[in-house]
């Protein structure tokens, strides 16, 4: 049952899982594009093992959020970040955290698939790699292992050789997501990665999704909102860069507390 008008407020509501369940959290979190701000003090809990979902209007700063976990924004000139975000207690924001050692243990899946040119096989070999010496055996096992948790090693399994690039779009973003697993990151980030994917492979990859939280604590960007229901433990609501309702998602579609809440996920704006 919805709320009435007259319950309905403007005061942000963020009910965030209890402290020890967190996996990660900011506090105070300000971002700036040169002079330009784009989040505002954005306090926000990821419980481990669970899908996060942040929705909100377009340009409310749900990319800039998540490209802060892995701060994947040092990469552009004149992009800061201020405030906390802290990984299992220890500030990334601190200058102690080594921004590899942190990709590592928060990957990132974008929202158009970016195989590397070059084999399905090696694709998901990348990173493991790039972050130590494996032997050729524990290397098959691992790419095994990911394509299998990914959905996609009884597609490939006879093909592992052939080009990443050779696979349609929604197999491409499975394999992004093996790749993004196979260093076992704790946390796993997804900017709307089914906007370019028709409704069966958004299907499989929501499924994949569900199963990886088993392993992997998931916080995904989106604009679908059926998406979020479906898939999201807890859900953030943005807007014009602040994080202004945050619940259990069942709670945010049923029973928002905000108007402007209520307003965005029965589609009265957007
Ligand atoms: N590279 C950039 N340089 C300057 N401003 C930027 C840059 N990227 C984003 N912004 C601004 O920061 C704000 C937040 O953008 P962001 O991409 O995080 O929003 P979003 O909620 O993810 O939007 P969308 O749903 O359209 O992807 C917007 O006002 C946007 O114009």
């Amino acid at each position: 049952m919805s709320l009435a008008d007259a319950e309905l407020n403007e005061v942000p509501h963020l009910e965030h899982p209890p402290q020890d369940a967190l996996a990660l959290e900011t506090r105070g979190l300000d971002f700036y594009y040169g002079k330009t701000q784009a989040l505002h003090g954005v306090d926000l809990g990821i419980a481990r093992g669970k899908i996060t979902a942040l929705i909100g209007p377009s340009g409310c700063g749900k990319s800039t959020l998540l490209r802060a976990m892995n701060r994947i924004y040092e990469l552009y000139p004149n992009q800061r970040a201020e405030g906390e975000i802290l990984l299992d207690g220890e500030d990334i924001l601190s200058g102690q955290v080594n921004a590899a050692d942190l990709r590592a243990r928060v990957g990132m899946v974008f929202q158009k698939p970016t195989p590397f040119p070059m084999s399905i096989y090696d694709n998901v070999a990348f990173g493991v790699r790039l972050h130590g010496s494996t032997s050729k055996a524990e290397l098959d096992a691992i790419v095994e292992r990911s394509l299998r948790r990914a959905a996609l090693w009884d597609e490939v399994e006879h093909k592992l050789g052939s080009s990443g690039l050779g696979l349609s779009g929604g197999q491409q973003q499975r394999l992004c997501v093996a790749r993004g697993i196979a260093v076992e990151p704790e946390i796993l980030l997804l900017d709307e990665p089914a906007s370019a994917l028709d409704p069966v492979s958004t299907a499989k990859l929501e499924d994949t999704l569900l199963q990886l939280k088993k392993d992997f604590t998931i916080v995904i960007v989106t604009h679908n909102l059926q998406q979020a229901a479906r898939i999201a433990d807890y859900t953030g609501f943005m807007f014009m860069g602040k994080l202004i309702e945050f619940a259990p998602t069942a709670s945010i579609f049923s029973t928002p507390r905000l108007v402007r809440t209520r307003n965005y996920v029965t589609g009265r704006f957007g």
